[in-house]
């Protein structure tokens, strides 16, 4: 882990303050020249600082440890499965990813982020969260997100039986941002079983699952470098949200979809 800017890349871009979990203030920063994340302890101050390109609010996120960059970008996949109801079931795996600070500072300095727009009734609404969809053959933002997709198309190829390929990205700015119930329904998933992975960095959301037509709603709340994947019957029997919050620092979610599944 490095403490301080190295010597002759004093650039430094986007900073985030937070607590680590010892509960001690600490600074991300990117520095320009080297496209490093570095973590420094912080000084006394405003909490939030952020400057980056087509975006600028306050961020300030709780992170976990910070790990050492030259290892594996993810755990062993052994993720821990919950049935729901009627063939639905979520899987869940704590901490997956290895450097999720990276992975974060990764996703909001090179995602090419856009805010969507849609009717509603008489007016057009701003979707609350920005977004950006990587098809098969887009290069992903991060390496540890490509080995992610890999590692779970081997996963779960035997259930499965293809490999996941889109990588759907959110930014979830702050508690305001949010996605409304709905189900992966636009494509395959209406009428087969299939399976939407979440790998998510950030401050923790929750995540809701409700069965179709009422029923009592299941909450799995997504952490810092957690996997979460959605599988069986979920798109079409289940619906999911993730629903707004007093206060929230950002959030990113990326989503791994086999083709044809949105
Ligand atoms: O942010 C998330 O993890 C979920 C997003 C979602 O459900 C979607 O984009 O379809
Ligand atoms: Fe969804």
């Amino acid at each position: 882990m490095l403490q301080r800017p190295l010597a002759g890349h004093d650039e430094i871009d986007l900073v985030h303050t937070f607590q680590d979990r010892t509960g001690l203030d600490r600074r991300l920063e990117i520095d320009k020249a080297c496209g490093k994340a570095l973590t420094v302890p912080s000084i006394s101050g405003p909490r939030t600082c952020v400057r980056h390109i087509g975006y600028a609010r306050a961020v300030d996120f709780q992170t976990s440890l910070f790990a050492d960059a030259t290892a594996h970008s993810a755990a062993v996949l052994a993720p821990e499965r919950r049935h729901l109801s009627r063939g639905a079931w979520v899987d869940v795996q704590r901490d997956w990813l290895t450097d999720p600070d990276d992975v974060f500072t990764a996703l909001v300095e090179r995602v090419p982020w856009r805010s969507e727009r849609r009717e509603m009734y008489d007016a057009v609404v701003e979707v609350p969260r920005l977004v950006h969809t990587y098809l098969a053959e887009d290069p992903l933002p991060h390496p540890a997100l490509a080995r992610a997709r890999t590692d779970l198309s081997e996963h779960y190829l035997p259930e499965l039986g293809e490999p996941f390929v889109s990588a759907g990205c959110c930014y979830y700015r702050d508690g305001r941002d949010s996605v409304a119930w709905h189900g992966d329904t636009i494509g395959r998933g209406r009428t087969a079983d299939t399976m939407v992975a979440i790998v998510s960095v950030g401050d923790p959301r929750r995540l809701l699952l409700r069965p179709r037509g009422g029923g009592t709603s299941v909450a799995v709340t997504m952490g810092h470098g957690d996997l979460v994947v959605m599988g069986g019957t979920c798109q079409r029997t289940w619906e999911h949200a993730v629903p707004k919050v007093a206060h929230s620092g950002p959030r990113l979610s990326v989503q791994f979809r086999p083709l044809n599944v949105f």
